[in-house]
């Protein structure tokens, strides 16, 4: 431990249901000093965040849906490391929270998915320009970046691969970041995957799943009972090769998330995905 000031840090979406992790987990890292708790919904405005997410004791910290006041109050205290916002509000929000966070000097740790390729070119030339570091990390779990690993070294061998992504019901937005980044990894190995067999006509519209740019088809499960969950499954004559990752609590994303608030203040650009930080 170094005697350095701590990182003021920011949770928005901090009454949902990874706000509410990621309040605990910055509450309990003595290098980080969770300073601002945002969210919209009206039922939780004024209420304590660390009560909130289950904390014995208050953290003082009451949760305000006033983002832009707040990143002016982090970005005003010139003393210490830079201001740090962890974002898991919403797909419709995301983007103007980011760059509102990057026009105040404030580092954003994005967790929300949903964004287009090229809200996040946007965003990359945003945060150049601004010489800011900005995180977007569809899947904070380590699980998950070693099954994208797994993926890439299967691609060598099999041509043939489709996703399928399981989620709770809750989940706005289909298909997962998870899924749309797992595709986009196998994709810049530049192989042609499922070249096709025979003509395919779908008698049910949305029967063979979206086809993502890279040519890999992606399905969606929604069901209450899951919580986050994704196979990968590769098919060559005489053999599947099934890779599959599933969460049990959100508590696995909390290592990813606290690494990437750490290694933001090292940045001055915007990186996308786990995979290139730890
Ligand atoms: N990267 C990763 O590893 C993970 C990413 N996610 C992603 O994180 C996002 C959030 O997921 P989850 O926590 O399950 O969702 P929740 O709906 O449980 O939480 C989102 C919270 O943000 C609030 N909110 C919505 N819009 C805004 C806004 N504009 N400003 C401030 N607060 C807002 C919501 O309020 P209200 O309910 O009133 O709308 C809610 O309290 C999703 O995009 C999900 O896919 C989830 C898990 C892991
Ligand atoms: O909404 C969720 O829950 C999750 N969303 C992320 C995604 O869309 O990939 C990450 C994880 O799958 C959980």
């Amino acid at each position: 431990m170094t005697n350095q000031a701590p990182i003021p840090v920011i949770v928005n979406g901090a009454a949902g249901k990874m706000g509410r992790e990621v309040v605990k987990a910055v509450a309990q890292a003595s290098d980080l000093n969770l300073v601002g708790a945002i969210d919209s919904s009206p039922e939780h405005q004024g209420k304590d965040a660390g009560e909130l997410a289950g904390l014995s004791e208050p953290l003082e910290v009451p949760i305000t849906n006033q983002l832009e006041p707040m990143l002016g109050y982090v970005a005003g205290d010139r003393q210490g490391p830079p201001g740090v916002i962890v974002d898991f509000t919403h797909p419709d929000s995301v983007y103007d929270n980011i760059r509102s966070a990057i026009a105040y000097g404030i580092r954003p740790v994005v967790g929300t998915t949903g964004l287009s390729a090229a809200q996040i070119e946007d965003l990359a030339d945003f945060a150049e320009k601004a010489s800011t570091g900005c995180l977007i990390i569809p899947n904070f779990s380590i699980g998950m970046v070693l099954l994208q690993q797994a993926a890439i070294a299967a691609s060598q061998y099999f041509d043939h691969v489709e996703i399928i992504e399981l989620h709770h019901n809750q989940k706005a937005d289909a298909p997962s970041g998870t899924a749309i980044k797992t595709a986009q990894l196998l994709g810049e190995l530049g192989k042609t995957f499922n070249p096709a067999v025979v003509e395919e006509t779908e008698k049910l519209a949305g029967a063979r799943g979206s086809l993502a740019d890279e040519g890999i088809r992606i399905h969606s499960v929604r069901l209450p009972g899951l919580i986050a969950h994704q196979e990968v499954i590769f098919g060559a004559p005489g053999q599947i090769y099934t890779l599959r990752h599933d969460t049990s609590d959100r508590a696995c994303y909390m290592p990813g998330v606290l690494l990437a608030i750490r290694k933001i203040l090292q940045l001055k650009s915007l990186v996308y995905g786990l995979e290139k930080i730890i």
